[in-house]
């Protein structure tokens, strides 16, 4: 089995913001060392340049625009995060969801800027239609189970192999990720024997009561 991609997402949760951050960013970084996988962050955009400037850890922005410098207040140009520190973006999170033509300016513009994407999908046929913009990862999550701890690849296997028999399809270049309910080590190892390349998670690392033994947890079977 290869070695997975994890990313955690902070959210806007309390105990993800801040100084926190670079708390749970610190705790990724050393895990991750120890465990020898990959695990990014995706802190607040308020939060980025603190956690990259601190933490040797691959930081994403939870959000960008397809917007050029000019004059469009409000929105998050894909340079400056990537000034910022950060090395990728989510795109259209479930909870920051975008129309298919905006999804498609932020790819392009995220990735005139060098930042891996990684686009948020709920379902296969959104999953098919994001493969085809050319992200470097999708990530379904059915929403109804985001934050319940229930772990999609149980409860909901049949989207996760469709996702990535569409992928295969569509755009071969294109790895899937998966997410929603993930925390514990079987999760991420039947997220994987399901075909995904790694997680997305949230609420299972960045509320636990220590972030940094549920991170032990997650890569303990790999
Ligand atoms: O970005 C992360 C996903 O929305 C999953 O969230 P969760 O791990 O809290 O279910």
């Amino acid at each position: 089995m290869d070695s997975p991609l994890i990313v955690v997402n902070f959210k806007t949760y309390a105990q993800g913001t801040g100084e926190a951050a670079v708390g749970i960013a610190t705790a990724c970084r050393d895990v991750a060392e120890e465990a020898g996988v990959t695990i990014g962050v995706a802190p607040q955009l308020c939060d980025i340049y603190r956690v990259s400037s601190q933490v040797d850890v691959p930081v994403y922005a939870q959000h960008v625009d397809g917007v050029s410098p000019g004059s469009n207040t409000g929105h998050v140009m894909a340079s400056c995060v990537q000034q910022a520190g950060a090395v990728g973006s989510l795109i259209n999170h479930s909870e920051r969801r975008l129309n298919l033509a905006d999804i498609e300016a932020s790819v392009r513009a995220a990735r005139a800027e060098g930042l891996t994407t990684i686009v948020c999908t709920n379902n296969i046929p959104t999953t098919a239609a994001a493969a085809a913009l050319d992200p470097e990862y999708v990530a379904v999550e059915p929403p109804e189970l985001i934050g319940t701890g229930v772990p999609v690849s149980q409860a909901d296997p049949d989207v996760v192999r469709g996702s990535v028999e569409a992928v295969k399809k569509i755009n071969p270049d294109v790895q899937v990720l998966c997410g929603a309910g993930i925390s514990r080590g079987e999760d991420l190892i039947a997220a994987m024997e399901l075909g995904s390349v790694g997680v997305l998670l949230a609420s299972g690392i960045v509320k636990a009561e220590d972030p940094r033994s549920a991170l032990e947890d997650l890569v303990s079977q790999l």
